[in-house]
């Protein structure tokens, strides 16, 4: 029985309404996903029109060529065998979500909508976005004929539901969704998922590195399993800076991490995992069995896909690492991104760095 699986986390520097050189960088992460052996592919948030596309998330056109591009990579042999999910914007019966959806073999599985809009610091979602409201339930989504052409499918799901492969169970949180008391993943790890993805498109903060990745770990400390973090880079269109730090974390630990700053524009950090670590661990919490008895199930798309082959007993497993923060120094100096865009601070930090004169170039967004 397989059990080992190679899972793949991608940072793009993507930009507003550049559809087609988004399309190339995901072609690019998932060809280089493939490379390191990965079956599962995910990226940030909104990879496919950009984050920061603003009013033109009001524009039909966004969503159109959004479509567009998932056309393009679901005819692609890059993406033949590999289960990947983008990230998009999906208009459902006139409402417009921030969307995961993942496809297989020209075959569209799932639209996630994203459940908890951001709001805080420079965030404005809800101008654009609705959160998808109705948990655990899906709903028929009628796809654009220009996708049935190539899929075969008329409607597909859409809502909160996870993904069974032939090994184990994939479901997803988008970016706030980890940063909300009652984040996802608690449910989700408690009905059995096993790896949650996290598409996100979280801006830079002096010493944000630090919250991200307690985050990103306490998401699987208490109740086990992977969790993938994936993050934009760059600076999309609007003033803030995205700074990368994408990694992949298990039961509590991180195990592959990406760059904070850096001038590529596709990484890709994939992590090899042994599933019977997730199942050995959740097991010995007892209290957490005790409640995961009892948690209402999540509707799942049964895929006829497995991330693990039977013959992986000589896969090397991703160990533990540890996390090199850098200080806030050293981040003011390799993160002052380009011309016109500033270093957003969390206010809580802003007085201090004032105090210690470390603003030469950062100030309050
Ligand atoms: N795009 C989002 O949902 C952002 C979430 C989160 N508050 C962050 O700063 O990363």
């Amino acid at each position: 029985m397989g059990r080992k699986v190679t899972v793949a986390s991608c940072t793009l520097n993507q930009w507003a309404l550049d559809f087609e050189g988004n399309l190339s960088r995901i072609l690019q992460s998932i060809q280089e996903a493939k490379e390191m052996g990965a079956l599962y592919r995910t990226g940030p948030e909104l990879e496919i029109c950009g984050y920061s596309c603003e009013d033109h998330f009001h524009e039909p056109d966004t969503f159109l060529h959004s479509w567009q591009v998932l056309a393009e990579l679901l005819k692609s042999p890059t993406c033949k065998d590999m289960l990947i999910d983008v990230g998009m914007p999906v208009q459902h019966r006139n409402v417009s979500y921030n969307c995961r959806v993942a496809f297989l073999n020209k075959k569209i599985l799932l639209i996630r909508p994203k459940m908890m809009l951001c709001e805080d610091g420079n965030y404005r979602e809800s101008r654009w976005f609705s959160g998808w409201t109705k948990e655990r339930q899906v709903e028929d989504y009628y796809l654009p004929r220009m996708l049935t052409t190539i899929t075969n499918q008329t409607t597909v799901p859409i809502g909160d539901a996870v993904i069974s492969t032939k090994d184990t169970c994939i479901g997803f949180e988008i970016c706030e969704e980890l940063w909300n008391p009652q984040s996802r993943h608690i449910a989700l790890g408690l009905d059995g998922v096993e790896i949650i993805s996290n598409g996100s498109g979280s801006y830079m903060e002096l010493r944000k590195a630090y919250v991200t990745v307690d985050l990103v770990k306490s998401a699987t400390f208490k109740s086990g399993g992977a969790y993938l973090f994936s993050n934009l880079r760059g600076c999309d269109g609007q003033r803030i800076y995205f700074n990368g730090c994408s990694c992949v974390a298990l039961n509590g630990q991180i195990i592959s991490r990406g760059l904070q700053f850096a001038l590529v524009d596709v990484e890709v950090v994939v992590a090899t995992i042994d599933l019977e670590d997730i199942r050995s661990y959740r097991t010995q919490i007892r209290s957490r069995s005790h409640l995961a008895a009892s948690n209402p199930p999540f509707p799942r798309i049964a895929v006829d896909f497995a991330l693990s082959d039977d013959d992986d007993a000589f896969l090397t497993t991703s160990p533990p690492i540890d996390w090199k923060y850098l200080t806030p120094e050293e981040e003011i100096e390799l993160g002052t991104p380009q011309d016109g865009a500033v270093i957003s601070i969390r206010p809580a930090d802003a007085m201090g760095a004032r105090q210690a004169g470390r603003l030469a170039s950062a100030r309050l967004v």
